[in-house]
């Protein structure tokens, strides 16, 4: 079955915003020039800056500072006077990515005392947001898995509940159009079987092989939604889960160290389809289906169907506002423009961070949301890298960064009944993971119109980018290169997508690798972690706890990788482990011992 790529927009479902909404008001251009600004993230003021935020700040032994909820950074804190002086924090989360405040929020909500220092001027990191002009732009992509009303993987729906947040979503019929090479049109419907029908009616002749890949993964997402999801580092928990649903356990361990490739290629013989595979598993991995672990992939190509594709009202930075302030209300803090430079260690345990402008907080544990790199790269300093660290190193690089491209667009440029999500890839497969050789574009507007002004839409433009590529520009050269590299990709828009797209620009900003550096943390402005070379599924995946004692990582370079609703897991999992060890769930320190080091074993087998 071939479908026309737009439909009319009165045909479409869910398009239509409810008026209770609160809308903003905007801005509107009149002469719709195009206004190309530097860097898609520069010049955000303290003007964006949420409100409902809190923060307290403690200095161990020395001093602590209360305020009252509101916007204020570290310095403007120490003004106001001390209190609570030789207080300790349970914990210490470095950094407001989804990873960093799903961790907090769960571990406050279990009664720790849980301090967040974030560097830059709001929560979320690349789930962050920014405005301009009257547009509303999400930094990273507005793909939201895991938020439905249903099942046990709705986490960040779960992680939002456990402070007493609910935000109102807006259900997408499509996860992603594919435009891909040979004319394949792929849409992901929502629904299950008017996808696979419109796969096979490419591919008539692998019906059978299509239907059991995609079976297969079911069995794996069936097997994942059927468990109470908390950290396979502690014992108790997982021995518990393998009691109560040894099937599903023990299915899941079965797949654990096997990727997508491998499965796919058992049922599916057809080039062009599996490199279809690769192009789903890659827009979620950053690699190809050989290389992208089975239950992840599982994870994606199920959810998507069973609780769907949600996007929050407001904006993605909706969810990060929402934890950071369910975070106060526990009666956490969160303390922004805090920049940590460094973990302290006393006799090799971790028990403070110390920041840009010298001051030192302590915690009975430290938790890093900064990519592992970072963590043990620039924070540990002076202590060699453990072991485990090593081994990380050895079995996963840093994917490369992203060029992205955030434009306010007429509306009548679209076609009615555009579809959110696109990825285009438009003649040759093995582009797929070159650097501009595939283009995601978001528009989500088509979901939410009240993030753009009047007769505006949102167009999200992305595409893989290394820093090697921007490093060492001088700043005319560099700008000039922004234009040049973003105008060579909207031309490829136009040809493919949207004719007349670079006409109808109203406002441009070009963000780079160095853009994401800048203003996420992220070495090499890095998307995440990915395989080096074949991985062993999610095996050689480090968890939360590190070779540092009382030290814990959380977010996507731990177990089980890039994504939203993979930090938000790995939040969860790391705040059932730092709760277990400070003693605010149960624990059993010998079979710890035993568990840490099988897992530790089972990783070096990667
Ligand atoms: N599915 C989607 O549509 C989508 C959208 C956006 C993001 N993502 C995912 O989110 C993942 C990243 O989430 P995350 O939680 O791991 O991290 P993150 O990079 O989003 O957030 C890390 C935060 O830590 C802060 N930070 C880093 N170093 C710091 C320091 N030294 N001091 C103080 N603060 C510091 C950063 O400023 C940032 O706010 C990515 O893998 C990406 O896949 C997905
Ligand atoms: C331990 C041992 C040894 C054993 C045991 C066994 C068991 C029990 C196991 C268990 C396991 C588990 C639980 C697991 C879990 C997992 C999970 C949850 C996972 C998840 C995942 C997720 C993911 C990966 C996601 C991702 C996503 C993403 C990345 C997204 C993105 C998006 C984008 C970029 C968008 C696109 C756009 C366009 C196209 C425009």
């Amino acid at each position: 079955m071939l479908t026309s790529p737009f439909l009319s927009l009165s045909q479409r479902p869910f398009t239509h915003i409810p008026h209770h909404f609160p809308t903003r008001s905007v801005s509107q251009n009149s002469n719709f020039l195009p206004k190309f600004q530097s860097s898609a993230f520069e010049n955000r003021g303290w003007s964006e800056f949420p409100s409902g935020s809190c923060s307290n700040v403690l200095r161990r032994k020395k001093v602590s500072v209360v305020r009252p909820k509101s916007t204020l950074s570290v310095e403007d804190v120490a003004e106001r006077g001390v209190k609570g002086e030789g207080e300790e924090f349970d914990a210490i989360v470095i950094g407001s990515g989804i990873g960093g405040l799903v961790a907090g929020t769960q571990l406050a909500v279990k009664g720790a005392r849980v301090l967040v220092l974030e560097k830059y001027v709001i929560p979320g990191g690349s789930s962050g947001f920014y405005q301009r002009d009257g547009y509303t732009f999400d930094v990273g992509s507005s793909v939201m898995f895991g938020f439905s009303d249903k099942g046990n993987l709705n986490l960040i729906t779960q992680a939002l509940e456990a402070v007493g947040c609910q935000m109102q979503v807006v259900p997408d019929p499509t996860t992603v159009h594919f435009h891909l090479p040979n004319n394949l049109s792929i849409r992901v419907h929502k629904e299950y079987d008017k996808f696979t029908d419109e796969l096979i009616s490419y591919f008539p002749h692998e019906k059978e092989g299509i239907l059991k890949f995609y079976g297969e993964c079911w069995k794996i997402f069936n097997a994942l939604n059927s468990l109470e999801l908390k950290s396979l580092e502690e014992p108790l928990y997982l021995f518990g889960q393998f009691f109560q649903k040894p099937l599903e356990c023990l299915t899941l361990a079965y797949y654990l160290p096997q990727n997508a490739g491998a499965i796919a290629r058992k049922y599916i013989q057809d080039p062009n389809l599996l490199s279809f595979i690769d192009a789903e598993c890659f827009i979620v991995s950053t690699v190809n289906a050989i290389q992208t672990p089975m239950i992840n992939a599982s994870m994606v190509l199920c959810d998507r169907h069973f609780g769907g594709i949600n996007y929050p009202l407001g904006g993605v930075g909706g969810i990060a506002k929402s934890l950071a302030k369910g975070l106060v209300d526990q009666g956490s803090e969160i303390i922004y423009k805090a920049n940590v430079t460094g973990i302290i260690t006393e006799q090799g345990k971790a028990v403070g961070v110390r920041l840009t402008d010298g001051r030192e907080f302590f915690a009975k544990t430290i938790i890093s949301n900064a990519t592992r790199w970072d963590t043990f790269g620039k924070l540990l300093k002076g202590v060699p890298l453990p072991k485990e660290e090593e081994n990380f190193q050895k079995v996963y690089v840093k994917a490369p960064s992203f060029l992205s491209i955030h434009m306010g667009v007429k509306a009548e440029i679209l076609p009615p009944d555009t579809d959110c999500h696109h990825f285009v890839l438009e003649s040759n497969w093995s582009k797929l993971e070159e650097p501009y050789g595939s283009i995601f574009l978001s528009i989500p507007t088509v979901l939410d119109s009240s993030l753009a002004p009047e007769g505006r839409h949102i167009l999200h433009i992305f595409t893989t980018s290394s820093m090697e590529d921007w490093e060492g520009l001088p700043r005319v050269e560099y700008e000039a290169k922004k234009q040049l590299v973003a105008e060579e990709i909207i031309s490829r828009l136009e040809n493919k997508l949207f004719p007349g797209l670079g006409s109808s620009i109203d406002f441009m900003e070009v963000g780079t690798p160095k853009t994401h550096r800048r203003y996420l943390a992220r070495d090499k402005g890095t998307y995440g972690p990915m395989p080096r070379g074949i991985p062993k599924g999610l095996l050689g995946m480090p968890f939360n706890t590190t070779g540092i004692d009382g030290l814990y990582c959380v977010g996507d370079s731990c177990f089980p990788g890039q994504g939203v609703i993979a930090v938000a897991f790995s939040g969860v999992m790391c705040a059932h482990r730092v709760a277990a060890d400070i003693g605010l769930e149960k624990k059993s320190p010998v079979l710890d011992a035993m568990l840490l080091r099988l897992l530790g074993w089972l990783r070096t087998m990667a």
